[in-house]
């Protein structure tokens, strides 16, 4: 994983369906920490996660890694930026194992027996995903933080549909990234138990 210092956001104003989402949004997000986007149901949180994942343009600003607008980065932002979307992202004629080899290619089978085990999901390796429940297709598509290489992970939503332990598990392995030095922003509208959040408001 690269190591950085910081995500800035600088100067963001998001529209959609010619409504002003945010306006001049500045947030500097230093590596470390994670980063809660808070809003009311419409405020903009998704729009806000897919345009620092460059899936959504801003009308106006500038995101820097470091000190480089991200325009203008060489290397591909995905090799530092792992977009976990609230729709699932699962194929779901696969089986399980087989979603995990499309996320992670060059995963070695010891790493993922690893991870299916950790995310119980082991009995369900060689299950389709159509015939698992939410919270286990849910584990499915988080998988992917557990193989990741990735510096920065925008999350939306992900600890929904997951049980008690699963939520455990998963602040577990945030906690982890950001004792890595790696970069959390998510939605959520649960309370995080072990995760100290900033907060990242969007109120127009
Ligand atoms: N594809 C789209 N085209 C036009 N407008 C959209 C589109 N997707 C979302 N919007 C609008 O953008 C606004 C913000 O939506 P967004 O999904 O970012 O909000 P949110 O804060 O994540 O909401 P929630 O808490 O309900 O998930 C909403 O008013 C929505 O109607």
């Amino acid at each position: 994983m690269q190591s950085y210092v910081s995500l800035t956001l600088s100067n963001i104003s998001i529209e959609r369906g010619e409504r002003d989402l945010c306006k001049g949004l500045s947030v500097v997000a230093k590596f470390g920490r994670l980063y809660r986007i808070v809003g009311e149901n419409g405020a903009g949180k998704t729009s806000l996660l897919k345009v620092i994942a460059g899936l959504l343009m801003p009308v106006e600003g500038e995101i820097y890694l470091d000190d480089r607008a991200i325009a203008a980065q060489v290397n591909p932002w995905s090799r530092d930026c792992l977009y976990l979307g609230h729709q699932h992202g699962v194929k779901k004629l696969l089986t399980v194992e087989e979603n995990i080899r499309c996320y992670c290619p060059n995963a070695s089978a010891e790493n993922i027996h690893k991870v299916l085990t950790q995310l119980g999901l082991l009995p369900y390796q060689d299950t389709s995903v159509k015939q698992l429940s939410a919270g286990q297709a849910k584990r499915v598509a988080l998988s992917r933080l557990w193989l990741s290489n990735q510096a920065i992970w925008l999350l939306d939503e992900p600890f929904s549909s997951l049980d008690m332990k699963g939520s455990a598990l998963l602040e577990e392995k945030l906690e982890q990234h950001l004792g890595h030095g790696g970069l959390v922003i998510l939605t959520t509208h649960q309370a995080l138990l072990r995760v100290d959040a900033q907060l990242i408001e969007l109120t127009l």
